[in-house]
């Protein structure tokens, strides 16, 4: 199974329980890695027979600036979903940081799976 993986992605978005922390966006960090359908691309060198990162991240990007979730679970889900429906991948594993949020640590977060890594 070959992996894409997309690291340390920031991305503003409008998250949180209480209706004042959706009021104003903020920046969130993400860690993903999506197993490819197929390694064609390896041998044929050709963007179409791949996923494209920067298409992945400018879709992420467009959703989460127009969405609005109060669970970090529920983004997740989200974003998941995105990259399985509309590009294919039969697995992805997504970390969701939310920096600064409590005093005393640096970030807090979830990590999903979704999908099946043996189908690539
Ligand atoms: N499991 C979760 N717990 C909490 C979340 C969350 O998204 N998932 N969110 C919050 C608040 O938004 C907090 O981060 C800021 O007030 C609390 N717990």
């Amino acid at each position: 199974m070959d992996i894409i993986f997309l690291s340390e992605v920031k991305v503003e978005t409008h998250l949180g329980v209480p209706d004042w922390e959706r009021l104003v966006a903020q920046t969130i960090i993400l860690d993903i890695e999506i197993a490819m359908p197929h390694s064609h691309s390896c041998q044929t060198d050709d963007i179409t027979d791949t996923i494209d990162y920067g298409v992945v991240v400018s879709r992420i990007r467009e959703t989460l600036t127009s969405k609005s979730f109060k669970l970090v679970e529920a983004l997740a889900e989200h974003i998941c979903q995105l990259i399985m429906g509309e590009f294919g991948a039969p697995w992805v594993k997504l970390r969701v940081a939310k920096p600064g949020i409590l005093p005393g640590l640096k970030a807090l977060g979830v990590v999903i799976e979704r999908g099946n890594r043996n189908l690539s």
